[in-house]
């Protein structure tokens, strides 16, 4: 399913956040939204989920608009936000089982859903497990499991990578690749890390409010004359991405 945003703009008060920013996510692709601190990417997120609401434009799922059939347009996201959000005393499974209810699915369909995405996210074994004995890279496959429980076709997830090391981190952008490969889940994963981006992704960067690019890696370093994607984004906002 595509998402498609169009000339979102919004302010906090007085002061522009997101100024007239529109994209495509193309179906069963990731996508990376880049941008620095400040950029605007949970502003982004918090209209993309409904828990901004939208002033300016109109953000459309599969052509369904968040404006006009908010209910419709929402089952077909998952999101993880960028602080954890789990209840660190209940165990995975109850955590699961109930933010499916949320959702509104059965206790029968819930138990199955839980069950299908705790195994192919390699956490069967934890299920009984209370939260806070996981460690964090294993919490936020949780996340992204709790994401995907109501079988969503877009899944948004603002720098899902902060606070992990490095082996977690590629873990866990691996995996999320290979959602997209396997379900052709549509991915929008927001970051301020280059090492997370990888050339054939498809890539926004998000700067100031202003998308600057919305193009594959190999096209923003041709069409900024540079080699890498670091030095791209470097000659597109004068800063350096970490
Ligand atoms: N509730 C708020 N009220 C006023 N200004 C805000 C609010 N939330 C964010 N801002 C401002 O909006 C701008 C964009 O913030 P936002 O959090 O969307 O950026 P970001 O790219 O997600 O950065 P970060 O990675 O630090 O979260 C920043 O200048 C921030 O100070």
């Amino acid at each position: 399913m595509t998402l498609e945003a169009s000339s979102v703009s919004f302010r906090y008060g007085r002061e522009p956040v997101l100024s007239d920013v529109s994209f495509t996510l193309t179906e069963g692709r990731f996508h990376a939204l880049l941008g620095p601190n400040g950029a605007g990417k949970s502003t982004l997120f918090g209209l993309l989920t409904r828990l901004l609401a939208l002033q300016q434009g109109d953000i459309r799922l599969g052509g369904v608009s968040l404006k006009k059939q908010p209910a419709a347009a929402m089952r077909q996201i998952g999101v993880v936000f960028q602080q954890n959000a789990l209840d660190l005393d209940l165990t995975v499974q109850q955590n699961l089982m109930y933010h499916a209810g949320l959702h509104g699915l059965s206790r029968k369909t819930a138990r199955n859903r839980c069950a299908q995405e705790l195994e192919r996210f390699k956490l069967s074994a934890r299920a009984k497990d209370p939260v806070r004995q996981l460690n964090g890279g294993h919490r936020r496959r949780v996340e992204i499991a709790r994401a995907l429980l109501h079988q969503p076709a877009v899944l948004l997830l603002d720098e899902p990578s902060v606070g992990l090391d490095v082996p977690s981190r590629e873990t866990l952008n691996a995996h999320v690749r290979q959602l997209c490969h396997d379900d052709g889940l549509t991915v929008l994963w927001a970051t301020h890390l280059i090492e997370e981006v990888q050339p054939d992704d498809q890539i926004l960067v998000l700067h100031r409010g202003h998308l600057l690019a919305d193009s594959n890696g190999h096209e923003l370093c041709q069409n900024t004359g540079t080699s890498s994607l670091a030095d791209a984004f470097r000659a597109l906002t004068g800063e350096d991405v970490s």
